[in-house]
């Protein structure tokens, strides 16, 4: 699945390890996503991003935490003055699920332009 077919789909609740990717699967999801990495421990994705400044920032947390309350699917944030770190990973499988790469797509649609 490339990173526009991912950007189309909506999260949906998965709870519980059957929906837990495994390595290869994650592998190719993250193949599609430039930039994104695997934390050490393989349980989440990152990313981090640059802004010129404050406000571009705050437009952009802004932006994926409206799409992140849509999709009721939340990532971690990491802030500062022209820079932001995203993190997916669903707790409700304690690892990563199709929700984060759909997530990170959907992240990286706003941006896109
Ligand atoms: C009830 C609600 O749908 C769940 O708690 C959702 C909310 N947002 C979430 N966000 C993330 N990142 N992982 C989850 O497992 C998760 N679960």
């Amino acid at each position: 699945m490339n990173a526009n077919d991912l950007a189309t789909q909506h999260c949906s609740p998965r709870k519980g390890k059957e929906h837990a990717l495994d390595a290869t699967q994650v592998a190719e999801l993250l193949q599609q996503l430039p930039g994104w990495r695997l934390r050490d421990d393989g349980m989440a994705i990152i990313k981090d991003f640059k802004f010129a400044d404050f406000h571009h920032t705050l437009g952009f947390i802004n932006a994926v935490g409206f799409m992140a309350n849509h999709e009721d699917h939340h990532p971690d944030l990491e802030a500062g003055y022209g820079h932001c770190q995203l993190l997916w990973s669903t707790h409700d499988v304690g690892g990563l699920s199709l929700n984060d790469f759909i997530c990170a797509a959907r992240v990286e649609a706003l941006l896109a332009h």
